[in-house]
C-alpha cells in the first residue's frame, strides 16, 4: 500500500535558526516558510536528492505540535510521510486492520496541495505517519 517516502518532518522551536542550520551548516536547498493554517503549522521544505525534509513550527494556540515541542524543547523528528495511490482505499484498509486515523477521518489538503491523513503514533511503534495521495 505505501510507496515512496515523501518527507520526514522535524518539529523545531526556532524556524529561522533551523533554516540557517540546514542552509549554511548542512548546505541544503532550503525554501521559504509558508503558513498552513488548516494544519496549525508553518512549514519549510528542504529538498534533498531523494526525498524532502519538512521543518514545522507551531502556528496558533491549538497547534497539533504544541505538546510535542513542550515534551521535546530542542525539537525532534515528528512524522514520516509515505505516498499512497488512493488515500480513501488506504484509509479504509487501515481502519479494517485496527489502525486509528486521526481527526475526523477525512483527508485534508496538505502542504503540496494533495490529500493527506495522519495515523496514530501508538499504533505504529511510536511513529506518527502521514499518508499523502500522489
Ligand atoms: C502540513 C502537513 C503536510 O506535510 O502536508 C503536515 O505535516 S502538518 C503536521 C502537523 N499535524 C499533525 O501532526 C496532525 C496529526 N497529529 C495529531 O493529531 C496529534 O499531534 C497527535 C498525534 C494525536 C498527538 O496529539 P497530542 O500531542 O496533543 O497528544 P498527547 O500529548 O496526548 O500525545 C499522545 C501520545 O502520543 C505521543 N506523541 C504525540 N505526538 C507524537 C509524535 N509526533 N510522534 C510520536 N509520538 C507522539 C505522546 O508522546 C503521547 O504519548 P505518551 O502518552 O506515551 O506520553
Ligand atoms: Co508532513
Amino acid at each position: 500500500m505505501i510507496g515512496r517516502l515523501n518527507h520526514v518532518a522535524i518539529a523545531v522551536p526556532d524556524l529561522n535558526s533551523a533554516m540557517a542550520m540546514y542552509r549554511e551548516t548542512l548546505g541544503a536547498d532550503v525554501a521559504e516558510p509558508f503558513d498552513q493554517p488548516e494544519h496549525g503549522v508553518t512549514v519549510v521544505f528542504i529538498t534533498l536528492p531523494n526525498t524532502k525534509i519538512e521543518l514545522i513550527h507551531p502556528l496558533g494556540d491549538d497547534s497539533p505540535i504544541n505538546n510535542f515541542l513542550a515534551k521535546n524543547p530542542d525539537g525532534g523528528i515528528h512524522h514520516m510521510c509515505y505516498e499512497v495511490g488512493d488515500i480513501i482505499a488506504a484509509r479504509d484498509q487501515l481502519i479494517a486492520n485496527g489502525a486509528r486515523v486521526l481527526g475526523n477521518g477525512e483527508p485534508k489538503i496538505g502542504a503540496h496541495g494533495k490529500p493527506v491523513l495522519f495515523l496514530h503514533p501508538k499504533d505504529f511503534n511510536g511513529t506518527l505517519i502521514e499518508l499523502e495521495q500522489v
